[in-house]
């Protein structure tokens, strides 16, 4: 019988899950003698079954009537009245949302079992007596300000101004608050703000995630929860999800292993898609996959709230990431997945296993190469050479991690787009890691993607682990990017050498945040006696060099990723490929004007970035059409209709409008606007 109650209190469940009515499977399923009992076997006494006020359906807590204290069980045991149960009608989101029941970190495993908070909550179960040592902290001592002021902390140190982070705090309050508020303010002051809800300020964030955690938001998948992903994936309340950004937290922008604190990563990244893209902010999803962390001082920290374990490795590794990527496709089959800032041993492994049959990108190696070569066609156009030109280019590249090889990667394939043979293309680069050049020679096994661009071993080369100084002085490199992490790397003497062998150096400091970045803007522009064309990964101020301002550009995949997504969204593509992100870099390198051009600026200004990512986005439906992968019928007509082409970026917008195709308007109509819609039908002539 007990099977049988139980079953039916399951039924109802599932059909929650299948219909999305709260309210009557939670209130069965409270009926249910199941609760009850389940209630005991967690060693809770059984709510009474009479003298509860259950006052109204808004109403989502109920504590025990007085009459209920009379109940014998309870009779002189008023002091334990808090052993009870509250009475909770709610499930998941809703239940954190709500103060009166909320305990956050604090909610016991059989807690988020039943209300349905697993995958909602970090890994950790914290005590009260730690959110409370925490809370003290910040009433007494105001430990986040500390925190931003401590000369120990790596970015404070770099010179994050506390100002930023006050910033970060304000603005993720109301995001935590209204959604509607927030992005239409993200929106319309992109270019100001994106240093906060993005890098820099993110990594400082991320760095404190767990101290300064306190409104839960995204998903929580840990080894702890192999087996049950899919069930956990169906915790998540909302039925639509068109995309997911998913951090292992291995390596945050260049800070390193984070572990779970990487969450603000994902969350950074997907308040662009939003902001930067249109995408509905209820349908983005925010991800962490906590496998442990090999970060000690991480472990050591007694406000963390992820796994205190070393990082899973090998099969036993890849076997989370293939069941969370099951999970969220069983639960949203047409989901896009952005994988982030999986380390480079993960990161291309991954992507490969997942790429030919799974929507998803991997933003650090894909992303970052398009938004690169963008930069670099860019770079090119600016300095009056044609694009075909990129094939006869030097270039040196500091990093050969997953972004740094990428880059390289995806920039020789451009240059045999452009007629070189392979093999010439890889000539054109000298690739150096933390131990110097890499040649043929190098002892100990190169990865083949590594190898390919290895330098041969030949008279007139240079040796293997030859410095960044000695290669620049030899090769003379029209183009110098930095993927290393490693910070201000780049000397003057570097720099000085790269502007003695060419008259209009591209320097792309391209590493993340600030302090990682491999030289400043005002070092470029002094010792490049202000003829580079400079672009970092992470903002600078433009720079004024004897009198002349040197503009400083921002090469970061936060101009393709969301673009991406979003034409891939759209037209619904199965995969993302090779074609649709060349697709994007094109039309990113399109994106400027040739005035702008002309005075060094290779990217266009962050102030109207939904135009850059619709045009991304419709050149990416284009070529996913073309390529026969975009599925979606409406859009795939506006592609067969569509009579072509964006003004150029930066026009009025009623200019722009009157120019738009069919597809680039297919595109914007598409695009979620933060704006408050009318919540309460109010009949014409009433007073609202
Ligand atoms: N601007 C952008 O859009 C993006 C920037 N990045 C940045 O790229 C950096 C690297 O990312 P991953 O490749 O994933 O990291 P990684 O740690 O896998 O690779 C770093 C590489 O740099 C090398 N390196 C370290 N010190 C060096 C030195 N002094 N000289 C030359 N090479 C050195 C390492 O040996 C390694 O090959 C990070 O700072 C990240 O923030 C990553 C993605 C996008
Ligand atoms: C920008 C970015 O994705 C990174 O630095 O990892
Ligand atoms: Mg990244």
């Amino acid at each position: 019988m007990i099977r049988g109650m139980c079953q039916e209190s399951l039924s109802t469940t599932r059909s929650y899950r299948r219909t999305g009515d709260v309210s009557s499977a939670v209130s069965s399923v409270l009926r249910s003698p199941c609760w009850r009992l389940s209630a005991t076997f967690v060693g809770l006494p059984p709510p009474p079954t009479s003298g509860i006020s259950r006052s109204s359906a808004t109403d989502s807590t109920t504590n025990y009537s007085q009459s209920e204290l009379r109940w014998p069980f309870y009779r002189g045991f008023a002091n334990k009245r808090q052993e009870r149960p509250t009475f909770v009608r709610d499930l998941g989101p809703a239940v954190l949302s709500n103060p009166l029941v909320n305990k956050g970190t604090a909610f016991s495993r059989s807690e988020r079992e039943r209300f349905h908070l697993r995958g909602l909550l970090p890994a950790r179960m914290a005590t009260m007596e730690e959110q409370t040592s925490k809370v003290l902290a910040e009433f007494r001592e105001g430990a986040w300000d500390k925190a931003a002021r401590d000369p120990d902390d790596e970015m404070v140190s770099a010179g994050l101004t506390p100002d930023n982070i006050r910033k970060w705090e304000y603005i993720t309050s109301i995001l935590s608050q209204n959604e509607t508020l927030y992005y239409r303010v993200l929106m319309d002051n992109f270019s100001e703000m994106a240093a906060v809800v993005y890098t820099p300020t993110v990594g400082w964030a991320c760095l404190n995630f767990s101290r300064m955690f306190r409104v839960a938001r995204g998903m929580y998948f840990s080894s702890h929860d192999s087996g049950q992903m899919v069930s956990l994936a169906y915790n998540w309340p909302s039925h639509e999800v068109d995309a997911i950004v998913v951090t292992d937290g291995s390596r945050i922008l260049g800070l390193g292993d984070l572990g779970m604190n990487g969450m603000g990563i994902s969350i950074g990244k997907l308040a662009l898609y939003v902001a930067a893209a249109g995408f509905h902010p209820s349908k983005v999803l925010p991800c962490v996959i906590d496998v442990g962390t090999n970060n000690e001082k991480l472990r050591k920290d007694p406000n963390y709230l992820g796994l205190d374990q070393p990082r899973l490795e090998g099969d036993e590794y890849l076997k989370v990431v293939d069941e969370f990527v099951a999970a969220v496709k069983t639960r949203w089959p047409k989901v896009m997945i952005q994988f982030e800032d999986f380390r480079t041993e993960y990161a291309m492994k991954l992507l490969e296993r997942y790429r030919s049959d799974h929507l998803c990108f991997n933003d650090d190696i894909q992303g970052t190469a398009a938004t690169a070569l963008a930069g670099v066609y860019a770079g090119l156009a600016a300095i009056g050479r044609p694009y075909s030109d990129i094939r006869r280019l030097r270039l040196v590249v500091c990093g050969a991690g997953s972004a740094g090889i990428g880059v390289v990667q995806w920039l020789s394939k451009a240059m045999e787009q452009h007629g070189a043979t392979s093999e010439e293309a890889s000539r054109n680069f000298w690739v150096l890691d933390e131990d110097g050049l890499i040649t043929a020679s190098r002892s100990g096994k190169l990865e083949s993607h590594v190898r390919r661009f290895a330098r041969p071993v030949e008279a007139n080369e240079l040796a293997e682990g030859a410095t960044t100084e000695e290669v620049v002085r030899s090769v003379r490199p029209e183009v110098l990017l930095g993927l290393s992490g490693a910070g201000r790397i780049w000397t003057p003497e570097t720099l000085k050498a790269l502007a003695r062998g060419t008259a209009r150096p591209l320097i792309f400091p391209m590493s993340n945040p600030s302090h990682k970045s491999e030289c400043s803007a005002e070092d470029a522009a002094m010792y490049a006696e202000g003829r580079g064309i400079f672009a970092s990964g992470s903002p600078f101020e433009d720079v004024t060099f004897e009198g002349k301002v040197i503009p400083s550009n921002q090469s970061n995949n936060l101009y393709v990723f969301p673009g991406l997504a979003l034409g891939a969204k759209l037209c619904q593509a199965t995969l993302v490929t090779d074609g649709m992100l060349m697709a994007a870099s094109e039309a990113l390198a399109a994106c400027n004007r040739p005035e702008d051009l002309a005075q060094g600026k290779i990217y266009p200004g962050l102030s109207n970035v939904r135009s850059i990512s619709a045009s991304v986005a419709a050149a990416v439906m284009r070529r996913a059409h073309e390529e026969g992968l975009a599925t979606d019928e409406e859009a795939i007509s506006v592609i067969e209709g569509d009579r072509g082409g964006w003004g150029a970026h930066g026009e009025a917008a009623a200019e722009v409008h009157s120019k738009q195709g069919s597809l680039d308007r297919f595109v914007t109509d598409n695009m979620y606007v933060p704006v408050y819609t009318p919540l309460a039908y109010v009949p014409r002539g009433v007073l609202e």
